[in-house]
């Protein structure tokens, strides 16, 4: 078996693209997507298995992916980020990219690092405290896990605030929350978990969950579980008299660029 040293990790996929999400929405960026995840999100909209290889879209926007050998080492991902200039941040997506915390450790990107995190386990975020610029955390509503019981809630949240105070804002960094909304969400559960991030966190980001499968080429899918314009906003009315929330969807997923 090949000794644990954390120079290399399962890598699902690497492309240049623009930001859909959040209030960085727009920016130019790198994207590693990590193969991977600790959790089972009942709206996931990404696939983060690892098929062996991981695909590199060299030319943004070209649709034409080389499939490269897992695990892929630093050197390479170092080589396979060099074409793509003037990049706001590198996004450290997946999957959940702070399985990875070790091997994100040792990177040098020569770009800043943009984390996009569930924010469920503090002891891999530990790791990376002075490493990443940017933090896209999301606040997952315990209802929206599949497969998680009554006595791990109470954990859940506990780890949740706690990767949050760790890789809170501070002078060299932003970090910002996302709650991923649908017709499901109560203020009864959003409340508390916003008060206790609020003083970690720059804004709040209400993002509307995105049906599975709606694309340009698919824009109605049959069953709708979005929440409705009016639910959003009362969530919002009432989040605001805590911390500045905006209402952001993913645009991405409208324009169809990855
Ligand atoms: C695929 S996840 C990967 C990073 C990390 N595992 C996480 O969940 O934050 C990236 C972002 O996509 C969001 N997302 C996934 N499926 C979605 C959907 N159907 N609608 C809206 N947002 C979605 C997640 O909530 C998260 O903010
Ligand atoms: N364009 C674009 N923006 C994104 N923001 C967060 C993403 C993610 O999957 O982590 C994502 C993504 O997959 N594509
Ligand atoms: S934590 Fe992120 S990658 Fe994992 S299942 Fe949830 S949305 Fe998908
Ligand atoms: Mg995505």
């Amino acid at each position: 078996m090949a000794a644990l040293d954390f120079t290399s990790a399962p890598i699902r996929e690497v492309f240049c693209s623009v930001q859909g999400e959040g209030p960085y929405v727009g920016t130019r960026q790198a994207f590693v997507r990590f193969s991977g995840c600790n959790l089972n999100c009942n709206y996931c909209d990404t696939d983060f298995s690892n098929p062996g290889t991981c695909n590199y879209e060299q030319v943004e926007g070209s649709g034409s992916f080389e499939k490269i050998k897992n695990p892929v080492s630093i050197g390479q991902l170092e080589s396979m980020l060099q074409p793509f200039k003037k990049l706001h941040s590198i996004s450290l997506t997946g999957g959940e990219p702070l399985l990875h915390a070790d091997f994100i450790e040792k990177l040098n990107l020569g770009s800043p690092l943009y984390l996009e995190s569930n924010m469920t386990l503090p002891e891999q975020a530990r790791k990376l405290t002075e490493k990443v610029a940017y933090v896209s955390g999301d606040f997952k509503l315990p209802e929206s896990l599949r497969g998680i019981g009554s006595e791990a809630r109470e954990t859940h949240m506990e780890n949740t605030v706690e990767c949050f105070r760790l890789l809170r804002k501070n002078q060299s960094r932003d970090c910002f929350c996302k709650i991923v909304v649908d017709s499901n969400t109560e203020l009864e559960t959003v409340t508390p978990a916003v008060e206790a991030i609020a003083p970690y966190v720059s804004c709040v980001i209400l993002q509307p969950e995105t049906p599975i499968g709606r694309d340009v080429t698919n824009p109605r899918p049959s069953q709708s579980i979005q929440a409705s314009v009016q639910n959003i906003m009362e969530l919002q009315k009432s989040l605001l008299e805590i911390i500045d929330t905006r209402v952001i969807p993913q645009t991405h997923r409208m324009w169809g660029c990855l």
